[in-house]
């Protein structure tokens, strides 16, 4: 069954299991000649994106942000999106959730009919979670708009708040909270709240360094326990590859992506256990292709 209640959007289709077709080859796709050549045409697609545009009318004008946009996700995967300030990483992220429809092409978004779990669930940079409930009413917050009852969900609320290290502070209302600690609260809840696609944007952009290694390493083992699809926007190659299993590198605006660079590093990518040699090849290679990107930006400024 298709699940369109969800998100009424005419141009983001939920597909059954049976309607999704298998990935494109690479030389239909607009990544041919990269990595992905190799075994993934037997993974399942969980979101197909094609020939997406957008351009937003303000009042300075008409802004393209997207044109061109294809991309597959693969089930379970963990899909990191990278491209210079403001080649359209946000703007595709909000289509996929429905925010926003396309102009043209579409976003079909493979869905199971089992139960009421939600399609996607959004974890921004900021502003994420309310400031006037505690934390335990934030995490819980999705689950109650199911309909959950309030015994289950404060159950599955304080299971995703001890995974994530707050139960000390499930009473706490956000002002109480470190920037960490509030980006925590929006993971658990993203996760309590169960949905099968799980969509970042740069939720840890605002973080220094350590704290931001830190809840990488805790978004990982979450993860890894439940292997959502994920989708997770960032500016930052070194984040996108300690993260990702495929990454897709955008070009300047308007937006498509215009590489997939296959992350193919051993989990867990622990300093012990990390290929070093392997990662500064991939590190140089992502940066020949978004350097030149970032350079179009730049300059058009
Ligand atoms: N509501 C809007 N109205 C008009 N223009 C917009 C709107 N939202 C985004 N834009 C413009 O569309 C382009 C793409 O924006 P978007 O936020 O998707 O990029 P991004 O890659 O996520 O940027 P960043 O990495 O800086 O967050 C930008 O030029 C942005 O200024």
């Amino acid at each position: 069954m298709s699940d369109r209640s969800i998100r009424p959007s005419a141009a983001t289709a939920h597909l059954s299991d049976q309607s999704m077709e298998p990935p494109r080859t690479s030389t239909d796709d607009a990544v041919a000649g990269t990595d992905t050549e190799r075994a993934d045409n037997e993974r399942p697609v969980r979101i197909r994106a094609t020939g997406i545009e957008k351009t937003y009318t303000g009042r300075d004008g008409d802004v393209q942000a997207l044109s061109g946009m294809e991309l597959d996700v693969y089930d379970s995967e963990f899909f990191c999106l990278l491209g210079p300030s403001g080649c359209g990483k946000s703007t595709f992220l909000r289509l996929v959730s429905g925010l926003l429809e396309p102009d043209a092409g579409e976003i079909e978004i493979r869905t199971e009919s089992n139960g009421d779990r939600p399609s996607t669930s959004m974890v921004f940079q900021e502003k994420g979670i309310f400031p006037w409930k505690s934390v335990l009413d934030n995490v819980a917050f999705g689950l109650k708009m199911r309909g959950v009852d309030r015994q289950k969900r404060y159950e599955i609320a304080r299971e995703y708040i001890e995974k994530v290290n707050l139960s000390e502070f499930e009473n706490a209302y956000p002002h109480q909270l470190s920037g960490g600690m509030a980006q925590r609260v929006g993971i658990a809840r993203a996760f309590a709240n169960d949905p099968q696609v799980l969509l970042m944007d740069e939720p840890f952009g605002d973080l220094d360094a350590q704290t931001k290694r830190y809840l990488q390493e805790e978004l990982l083992s979450l993860w890894s326990e439940s292997r959502k699809t994920v989708v997770y926007v960032t500016h930052d190659i070194e984040e996108a590859i300690q993260l990702g299993d495929r990454l897709g590198v955008m070009g300047a605006r308007p937006g498509h992506v215009k590489e997939i660079v296959d992350v193919d590093l051993d989990r867990p990518r622990t300093r012990g256990n990390l290929d070093i040699a392997r990662l500064e090849e991939l590190q140089t290679r992502v940066w020949d292709v978004l350097s030149d990107e970032v350079q179009r930006t730049v300059e058009r400024r």
